[in-house]
């Protein structure tokens, strides 16, 4: 016969794996949508602040500027009134130098472009034709100009901002300039100030065509970095944020906001990647706080699990035995909580009970002959193995009813099954309820005595032809049966050997005229 099939899944396993991996694709969910939304919170939290703290840097320029212009502004009035007084002007410029200490230098430039006058720090300037572009832009537009950064012959990289001189009566007389160093230390160096930032900022400061005039990042400043910043990024405004790359290339947060006076725009940039690894550490800090609820999530699943399959697991295995006598008693301790669990335990119950019904049904079909309702030879053999085991004499008798083919020649079969019936239901009438009766075939049976002597038995031979011979049968009128009476130990002579010596004795009693007992 064929094995049956083992199955690698069972209800268990199947809950199981489906509720684990619907949890671990919810929690990764989670955490993907969770990453997304912090990542977009801290990006734009990252770009925020680069912005404003390249406004703050752009204003407090700004604050310099303004006050720079003013105040040389009130030195050139004070310059226009003394132009020719040539100590005057020189004091007045040096004035300016050493007070403010903010200018690496301040020239008095007549209106030919030539150093009229100069602090005394640079005193070798007086007389020198400026030709930068700073000076053409002073002169060239005798208004307040800061200029784009260059380097001045000594090679120092400054700015010059300038304001025109005019005399009392309104004539241009030249332009008062102080020069600005963008070296590390200067004026700007300190209003940039990249120190008080994150780490990893890099700060730029750029001109109106986008050229890097300055960049200084934690501890360092390069005041003519090579590079350009394309400004049509900034889309026109003043403030603002945006993802760009740095002059390393790297995609860097970025915060910018244009300088009112200068007209220059302040950037402050940060890898963007920076922020992702401190995104990754608060990532595993959520998984960690979330581990044990996770890890208590699939310990209560699991055991939920368990508690679901036990009782299917426990009926399916009940139905391989359904057909064993205590399997019902087995179901009904089976604890189905739930609705589907109950119902099944319940049709199998059902099932069970119409099945025990069904096999005791054929069971008795077996083992008895359905004319008389007595064992028949199958029924006997197994009933009598009970027997055999629990008595110690046996009285066996064997009777047949006498020239039966005459009866049912003479009065037909129908008549000849009434009087195997009417005998049978005689000898149960002198029958006990141990005894075991039996239709052995035709019009022959058996009686199987437990505990009943030789004298026993032949006692109630006796009886049973006597009964037979004064009754009068249905439609046949009289018959007479033999009986062969023997007795056995069951422990010294078996079964078989105590039959064929009742056989004998009923065969003794058919020779010797019938309707008589032979014992044997
Ligand atoms: N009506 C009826 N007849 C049966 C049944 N079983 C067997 N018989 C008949 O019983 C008769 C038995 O005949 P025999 O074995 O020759 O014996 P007998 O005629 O009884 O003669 P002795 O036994 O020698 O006295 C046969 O005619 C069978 O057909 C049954 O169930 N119903």
């Amino acid at each position: 016969m064929d094995q049956p099939r083992r199955f690698a899944f069972n209800l268990k396993r199947l809950i199981l794996v489906l509720a684990l991996v619907s949890t671990l694709i919810t929690l990764l969910s989670s955490y993907l949508a969770i990453f997304q939304v912090e990542k977009k919170l801290l990006i734009e939290s990252s770009l925020r602040a680069s912005q404003s703290y390249a406004t703050r840097i752009s204003l407090t320029a700004d604050l310099f500027f303004n006050a720079a212009q003013k105040q040389l502004i009130y030195s050139a009035s004070l310059l226009g009134e003394e132009f020719h007084n040539l100590n005057a002007v020189t004091d007045e410029a040096d004035r300016l130098q050493v007070q403010s200490k903010r200018y690496s230098s301040v020239l008095v430039v007549d209106k030919s472009g030539v150093v009229r006058a100069a602090s005394r720090n640079s005193a070798d300037m007086v007389g020198i034709k400026l030709v930068s572009d700073a000076n053409t832009q002073a002169l060239s537009t005798q208004n307040p100009v800061i200029s784009s950064p260059f380097r001045t012959p000594q090679n120092n990289h400054i700015i010059a901002m300038s304001v025109p001189i005019h005399n009392a009566r309104g004539k241009y007389l030249g332009y008062l300039v102080a020069e600005i160093t963008l070296q590390q230390g200067g004026i700007i160096d300190s209003l940039v100030n990249a120190r008080n930032y994150r780490k990893d900022a890099y700060i730029y400061v750029i001109d109106n065509d986008g050229d890097v005039l300055y960049r200084a990042a934690d501890g360092w400043t390069e005041s003519a970095p090579q590079g350009n910043v394309n400004k049509a990024l900034l889309e026109g405004r003043d403030q603002g944020y945006l993802h760009m790359k740095n002059l390393q290339g790297e995609d860097s947060l970025t915060g910018f906001s244009t300088m009112e006076v200068a007209g220059w725009t302040v950037l402050v940039l940060h890898p963007a990647r920076a922020d992702v690894v401190l995104l990754y550490d608060v990532m595993l800090q959520v998984l960690l706080y979330t581990l044990p609820f996770v890890i208590l999530v699939f310990i209560g699943i699991w055991l939920l699990t368990r508690s679901i399959s036990r009782p299917l697991r426990q009926l399916a295995s009940k139905a391989d035995t359904m057909d064993s006598e205590d399997v019902s008693v087995e179901i009904e301790q089976v604890n189905a909580w739930y609705y589907e669990a109950s119902k099944l335990k319940t049709v199998m119950l059902q099932g069970i009970h119409l099945l025990h019904q069904r096999i005791e049904k054929l069971s008795t079909q077996a083992h008895t002959d359905p004319m008389t309702g007595l064992l028949n030879r199958r029924g006997l053999y197994e009933q009598a193995d009970k027997l055999l085991g629990e008595a110690s004499q046996i009285g066996v008798i064997t009777l047949d009813i006498d020239h039966f083919k005459r009866v049912n020649d003479a009065y037909g079969h129908d008549v000849g099954d009434v009087v195997i019936t009417q005998l049978s239901h005689l000898i149960l009438n002198n029958s006990r309820k141990d005894d075991l009766l039996c239709r052995m075939g035709g019009e022959e049976f058996l009686l199987l005595l437990p505990g009943t002597s030789m004298a026993q038995a032949v006692q109630l031979a006796e009886r049973l032809r006597c009964q037979v011979e004064m009754q009068d049968f249905e439609g046949a009128g009289k018959v007479t049966i033999s009986l062969g009476v023997t007795h056995f130990n069951p422990e010294k002579v078996n079964i078989d050997s105590a039959l064929k010596s009742a056989d004998k004795a009923l065969y003794q009693a058919k020779n010797d005229g019938r309707n008589r007992v032979v014992s044997l």
